[in-house]
């Protein structure tokens, strides 16, 4: 559906050019789940601009459907979903005219339409808010017709700029849920996400970015097995002690990571490692043990902590 080979994406700027993508290969199979994971500013939008043909590439090779945006910008167009960071919905119209009226910029015709909008409007469950101001809904209901209105002419392709930021739990849990729902139909996903939880729940396979490079690519659960234990025990001292207490436990773990706020201990098992600190005489004033995650992969790819 995608590949891209040497991708890049630079920006004029004060005193020269900012180099925001630099030089990334991807190859986005038919039918799965693809992430782009990475911290504020990794350079996720931009890639996220090129794939959906509204940006030209600075340089690299780029085939969208297996067609290049360079040339077939408005056929790619007409054939992907995209559903951007910001909700671009017209506040003033009604829930189903701004489907409709997006619909329209397709061609398709009026009655196809008609059925196609109660049809998403069904499956975003936002038919009882049919004829309701935007400007009235909440947070996740926006997003998700936003969601709707990028399915409007029946893409096979979706793109998704960070599509649960600034929602609460409940919301983000019910559009993952439209998110599996379409791709048990087929749509192949993209989505750019900060979130680790979202990127594990939702993607067969993903890609770590990190100052416009990839830092890691793999399904999920592959890339936290390759650079991560089973388990962490995380072990939080007083201010400032961590960087000398890591020296006391650093035998009883697979590694240490030291943090501000608290110590990382990886290793197969952690409440026997936990134990095995407690044995020490030495008294953390908290601590937990959590399956490894995303966190930790970016976490020792980069040596910072993905923060959200
Ligand atoms: N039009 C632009 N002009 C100059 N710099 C830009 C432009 N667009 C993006 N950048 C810079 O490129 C870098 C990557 O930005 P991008 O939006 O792609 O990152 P991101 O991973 O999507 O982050 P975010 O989660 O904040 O959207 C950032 O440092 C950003 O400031």
């Amino acid at each position: 559906m995608i590949s891209a080979r040497g991708l890049r994406k630079s920006f004029p700027v004060k005193g020269g050019q900012f180099e925001a993508v630099r030089g990334i290969d991807v190859q986005v199979r038919r039918g799965e789940a693809f992430g782009f994971l990475g911290p504020n500013g990794a350079g996720k939008s931009s890639t996220m601009r090129m794939v959906a043909a509204v940006s030209p590439p600075t340089a690299g090779e780029l085939r969208i459907l297996g067609l290049d945006p360079a040339t077939h910008g408005p056929d790619i167009r007409a054939r992907i979903g995209v559903c951007p960071q910001d909700d671009t919905l017209d506040l003033e119209l009604s829930v189903v005219d701004n489907l409709y009226i997006y619909g329209r910029y397709f061609g398709i015709p009026r009655r196809e339409l008609r059925e196609r909008c109660e049809e998403l409007l069904g499956f975003v469950q936002l038919l009882d808010k049919r004829d309701a101001k935007v400007d009235g809904l909440s947070g996740g209901m926006k997003r998700r017709l936003t969601i709707a209105r990028s399915l409007v002419n029946s893409p096979d392709l979706l793109l998704l700029d960070e599509p649960t930021t600034g929602l609460d739990p409940q919301a983000r849990h019910l559009l993952w849920d439209q998110l599996f729902r379409l791709k048990q139909q087929g749509v192949t996903l993209v989505l750019t996400t900060h979130y680790m939880d979202e990127a594990e729940q939702l993607c067969d396979r993903l890609v770590v970015m990190d100052g416009g490079v990839i830092v890691a690519e793999g399904p999920p659960q592959q890339l936290i097995r390759t650079h991560a234990t089973r388990e962490v025990a995380e072990l939080r001292f007083g201010t400032g002690e961590h960087e000398a207490l890591s020296e006391q436990v650093v035998d009883l773990a697979e590694r240490v990571e030291v943090l501000p706020d608290r110590l990382l201990l990886y290793t197969e098992n952690g409440e026997e490692t936990l134990a095995a600190v407690h044995a020490r005489g030495l008294r953390p004033v908290a601590s937990l043990v959590r399956r490894s995650s995303l966190e930790d992969v970016f976490l020792r790819l980069t040596g910072r902590a993905l923060v959200d």
